[in-house]
């Protein structure tokens, strides 16, 4: 089976909202399928060893594991694979220094799209979808912006920015294949709680 079907949510860390151990524990409870580890600005060892924790949860709750920017911290814990921005290490260096590692790679516009397809990346998070809080300076590319990306690549696309569970229909029928999200479920009093609705709806879309 092919590792789309656990793009269909896709939840991220954030320190600033929530410490990752206990919040991705409650996420993988409420049905998330993919974490990705986020942290910014820590230094690489603490990365590391919260990457193998994080590693070992995941492969508990039967979710993807991914680490942003970081490929060689992702190689070292043995992650599914690593989301790769603009700033980041190239997809093609990527795929020829870490061949096992899944490319996730972070596009905001239909040209990083179809720039990043034909370099290889394996799926594309597409943003933002919406204004956001999380990150500064995201381009917002809004709900048209996404369903072409969506219906000019072939590779499985992940939306990001903004989603939440008043907008998340709206985002799921554009053709994407799963949402990311941060603050709707980092941000949440009860992480399991708002991860198990997000959920609710994404079945209720994809199926
Ligand atoms: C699934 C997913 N999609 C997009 C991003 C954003 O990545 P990037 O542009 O590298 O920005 P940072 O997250 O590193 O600030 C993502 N992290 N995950
Ligand atoms: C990391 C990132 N990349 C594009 S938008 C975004 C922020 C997503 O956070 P939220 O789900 O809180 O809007
Ligand atoms: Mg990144």
């Amino acid at each position: 089976m092919s590792f789309k079907k656990y793009l269909k949510l896709y939840v991220i860390t954030d320190r600033r909202l929530k410490p990752e151990v206990e919040s991705v524990r409650q996420a993988l409870e409420g049905g998330a399928t993919a974490i990705q580890m986020r942290i910014k600005d820590a230094p690489t060892r603490e990365m590391y060893k919260m990457g193998r924790e994080l590693r070992k949860l995941t492969r508990e709750y039967d979710a993807l594991f991914f680490v942003d920017d970081r490929i060689d911290v992702a190689l070292a814990v043995d992650a599914d694979g690593v989301q790769l921005g603009p700033e980041d290490m190239p997809i093609e260096v990527a795929k020829e220094i870490a061949p096992s590692l899944l490319i996730g790679a972070s596009v905001y516009s239909l040209e990083e799209a179809l720039d990043a397809e034909a370099k290889g990346a394996d799926y594309l998070g597409a943003g933002s979808v919406f204004p956001t809080k999380t990150k500064s300076d995201v381009r917002v590319i809004g709900l048209e912006g996404l369903r072409r990306i969506v219906e000019s690549v072939s590779i499985p696309v992940v939306a990001i920015g903004g989603i939440n569970r008043e907008n998340a229909r709206e985002v799921l029928k554009t053709g994407v294949d799963g949402i990311a999200v941060i603050s709707a479920v980092m941000g949440a009093d009860d992480v399991k709680r708002a991860t198990e609705e997000l959920r609710k709806i994404v079945e209720e879309v994809l199926g």
